[in-house]
């Protein structure tokens, strides 16, 4: 089987890029009757409100619950984890629909607007523990979202220290009243069960690693669930095999996407 990738909006090709790039076949869903074909969903990040827009028109609401209720793995990125979430606060006007499943109250814009997005090193031990590679990993946060409360069935991935900009803005207000600790430090990557939500952008860093993690979720589910292989990676060279760490990183020096 294959990974789905929700594909009204957002970064869902760099997504199935990655997935390319580590021998696994992505496809693009954009009707409810193809989430039947896969084993599991990422849901990219880009603009939740818009995003959620088009899923209403296309109705996908029901099948994407449904899909969550049948414990398949669900990787939220970003504006993908406002879909996850259970409870979103800094929503738009009138809010927008949700389809949770991940017991956390979840910031939008906790890191401010567009123009405070930034780039940081994060301390990813669990990632590390599992994957191999450096115990760091480049967090791309853009406009980004954060995880300001958890329930008990949901382990924090990684957190992140919080920036002066964000203890003085008028957000800081909002946070407060949720949980006066996320001033200080909040959580970016969470895990439930079979639903995984990072607030940051993976796919856009040539480190494959959150990506090799959730296959591993996605096969370790179910045997029959295995997932496919792309047959044009399968027969070159660059095909990454679980725990080869070495190739992890893309020899390419990468370029920064944002800068402080
Ligand atoms: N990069 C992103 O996905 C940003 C998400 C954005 N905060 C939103 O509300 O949609």
């Amino acid at each position: 089987m294959a990974i789905g990738v929700l594909a009204f909006q957002g970064s869902f090709n760099e997504h199935i890029a990655v997935l390319r790039r580590i021998g696994v076949k992505g496809v693009e869903i954009r009707k409810p009757e193809q989430l039947q074909n896969v084993a599991a969903l990422i849901i990219p990040g880009g603009e939740s409100t818009t995003m959620a827009k088009l899923a209403e028109f296309h109705n996908m609401f029901p099948a994407l619950r449904e899909f969550v209720k049948m414990g398949k793995p669900v990787w939220g990125t970003c504006a993908g984890l406002i879909f996850l979430a259970n409870k979103v606060v800094g929503q738009k006007a009138g809010g927008q629909e949700l389809v949770g499943g991940l017991d956390c109250t979840v910031h939008r814009n906790f890191f401010g607007s567009q123009i405070q997005s930034f780039e940081a090193e994060i301390s990813v031990p669990h990632i590390a523990d599992k994957e191999g590679g450096p115990p760091g990993f480049r967090g791309v946060f853009i406009r980004a979202p954060a995880i300001l409360e958890v329930g008990p069935e949901v382990d924090v991935l990684a957190e992140v220290p919080v920036p002066d900009k964000v203890k003085n803005s008028d957000i800081a207000k909002e946070i407060q009243e949720v949980n006066p600790e996320c001033l200080n430090k909040v959580a970016v990557a969470v895990k439930q069960g079979n639903l995984l939500g990072t607030a940051f952008h993976p796919e856009l860093t040539a480190d494959s690693r959150w990506h090799m993690y959730f296959v591993k979720m996605v096969n370790d589910q179910s045997e029959e669930a295995k997932i496919e292989t792309e047959t044009e990676t399968e027969t070159s060279s660059n095909i990454i095999k679980s725990g080869d760490s070495s190739a992890l990183q893309d020899p390419k020096i990468e370029l920064p996407i944002y800068l402080p």
